[in-house]
């Protein structure tokens, strides 16, 4: 199933606080960005990558994918204060047929495999949305100003991950409605839910973490070192 991505980079990295933003922070000798930006260059399905980075930081990307040889990122879209404003800016710079596949990726998860890919797009192609997600380990617990309230029915909890995949007319809307309706999502598909439509979970893999806080970069390492299991 060929398509797009759009692959964030624009954030902070407050969370990690490393002082510079965690994509461009090195993992096995090259920045986690790059290790990311292969994934799906090497994909021989991927008809295009566009890049989304800080304006302040655009140069320095640029630099990195003509150095590390990424062919497919063909265009650079402007960041936005948040990670949904990021993803519109994005999608608005993407060129595609409103029925055409696309995907939003987290730069900051570099451990994502074709085969995970391949799936999400299918299942986007035949739903309409989908997402990467894997079930839920930890028993969660919902807490106001710590006192619990009650526990959450594990068998039904999944932890959403990316990619996210969409028909591009659908996830164009989505971002577009709500914008209008000041609805704010700590994920692409949340919007997609938030107007009534219905997205498949594909599962993910728990490999296949976001680099967040700096313990993500000593497991990052592991697997790493590793290789694939
Ligand atoms: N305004 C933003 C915020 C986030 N991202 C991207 O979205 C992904 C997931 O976000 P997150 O893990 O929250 O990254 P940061 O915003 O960098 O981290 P923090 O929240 O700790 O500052 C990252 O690849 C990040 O670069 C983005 O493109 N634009
Ligand atoms: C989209 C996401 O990766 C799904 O897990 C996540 O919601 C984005 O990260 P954030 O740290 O909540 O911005």
């Amino acid at each position: 199933m060929d398509y797009q991505v759009v692959v964030l980079a624009a954030g902070q990295g407050r969370r990690m606080g490393a002082g510079e933003n965690k994509v461009l922070l090195k993992l096995a000798g090259c920045p986690v960005i790059v290790h990311t930006l292969r994934t799906f260059d090497t994909d021989p399905s991927c008809q295009g990558i566009t890049l989304v980075t800080r304006e302040d930081e655009q140069d320095q990307f640029r630099l990195l994918v003509a150095h590390y040889h990424i062919t497919k990122v063909r265009t650079f879209a402007p960041g936005g204060s948040e990670r949904q404003e990021s993803v519109y800016f994005g999608l608005k710079a993407l060129k595609g047929a409103p029925d055409s596949i696309v995907l939003i990726h987290d730069g900051a998860r570099p451990f994502l495999t074709h085969e995970r890919i391949k799936a999400a797009a299918e299942a986007a192609a035949e739903y309409g949305a989908s997402l990467l997600a894997v079930p839920i380990k930890d028993t969660v617990k919902q807490a106001e100003d710590f006192q619990v309230e009650r526990t959450l029915e594990r068998e039904s909890l999944w932890a959403a991950q990316t990619p996210q995949a969409f028909r591009l007319s659908l996830i164009r809307e989505a971002h577009r409605k709500c914008a209008d309706i000041n609805f704010t999502g700590t994920d692409d598909v949340s919007l997609v839910e938030r107007l009534g439509y219905s997205v498949r979970i594909v599962p993910g893999s728990y490999r296949n973490i976001k680099l967040t806080t700096p313990e993500d970069m000593m497991i990052a390492q592991v697997f790493m070192e590793r290789g694939e299991e």
